[in-house]
């Protein structure tokens, strides 16, 4: 199997074109096999770039377990730079299908080649049912929600798929390797959920650790730092416009006021490519 290892802020995944070689099978198997970084080519997932009738191109990611994401937020900026560096559409805003939802990106380059992307990410979705999460009334802002006989605030939004934000002071590993996975599989959280811990710096400056649902602990989360700055000012802490340092680098976020939709700006970077010859195929 043919394989592009790209990264947006330190989030990284194998790339599959399937424009050019046909889909795998097993693909949930795959991607656990792929994403191991000692036994496989190492990633926090994988992400086919297919082709679509309703866009320039379809964009599928798997998780580190296997499990189907309906977004991600990091990836798409990679599979927009995949697709104008390797000639599959040689234009500076593209549209991509994922989970549905075709997602329109503008494209910036440097000597000929796409360094930084601007995600149109859409409507964030407030309505508890539709995230899903059952915990009570219609949206989920700052509701209390008790892990280890602990309370955490907690406000729900899906970009696409599913986020718990929690504001805190300290983003410690304690919260992300201890609280995180449990929210991740709290029952209020049917679909399971990703969870961002997130430190106020100031009104227009936050700094985000993300356990993602199905890949633990990783360096950013494009779709987490939308439902972020989403959360920011439904909590009424921060500004439309914010920077999220992640551990892995800087995002850009907005949600505009006028068009309720979620613009992310961040880098994309492919770091190399090669074939891999998964065991058993
Ligand atoms: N890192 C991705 C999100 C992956 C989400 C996945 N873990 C899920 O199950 O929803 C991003 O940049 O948006």
């Amino acid at each position: 199997m043919r394989f592009t290892k790209m990264h947006g802020a330190g989030n990284d995944y194998v790339y599959v074109d399937c424009f050019r070689q046909d889909l795998p099978s097993n693909i949930e198997q795959l991607a656990i096999a792929a994403a191991d970084r000692h036994f496989g080519i190492g990633g926090d997932g994988l992400i086919l770039i297919c082709p679509s009738e309703r866009a320039d191109a379809e964009m599928r990611m798997y998780n580190a377990d296997g499990s189907y994401s309906e977004m991600c937020g990091n990836g798409i900026r990679c599979v927009a730079k995949y697709m104008y560096d390797h000639g599959l559409a040689k234009k500076e805003t593209l549209t991509i299908e994922s989970g549905g939802n075709v997602l329109t990106l503008e494209l910036s380059t440097n000597g000929g080649k796409v360094d930084r992307v601007r995600v149109d990410m859409g409507e964030p979705v407030l309505e508890a049912a539709q995230i899903p999460t059952r915990l009570g009334g219609k949206q989920v802002v700052e509701a209390p929600l008790e892990c280890d006989g602990n309370l955490y605030r907690v406000t729900a939004v899906s970009m696409g798929n599913p986020h718990c934000v929690i504001f805190v002071a300290h983003a410690s590993d304690d919260l992300v390797f201890g609280v995180g996975p449990q929210i991740e599989h709290d029952p209020a959280f049917p679909n399971r959920v990703n969870v961002e811990f997130v430190e106020q710096i100031s009104r227009t400056q936050l700094r985000q650790r993300t356990w993602e649902r199905g890949s633990g602990e990783t360096l950013a989360c494009g779709t987490g730092a939308s439902a972020v700055c989403v959360a920011g000012v439904l909590t009424g802490r921060t500004e439309r416009c914010v920077e999220i340092d992640l551990l892995g680098g800087r995002l850009e976020l907005e949600w505009n006021e006028t068009d309720n939709h979620v613009y992310m700006t961040g880098p994309a970077v492919e770091v190399f490519s090669g074939e891999w010859f998964p065991a058993g195929e």
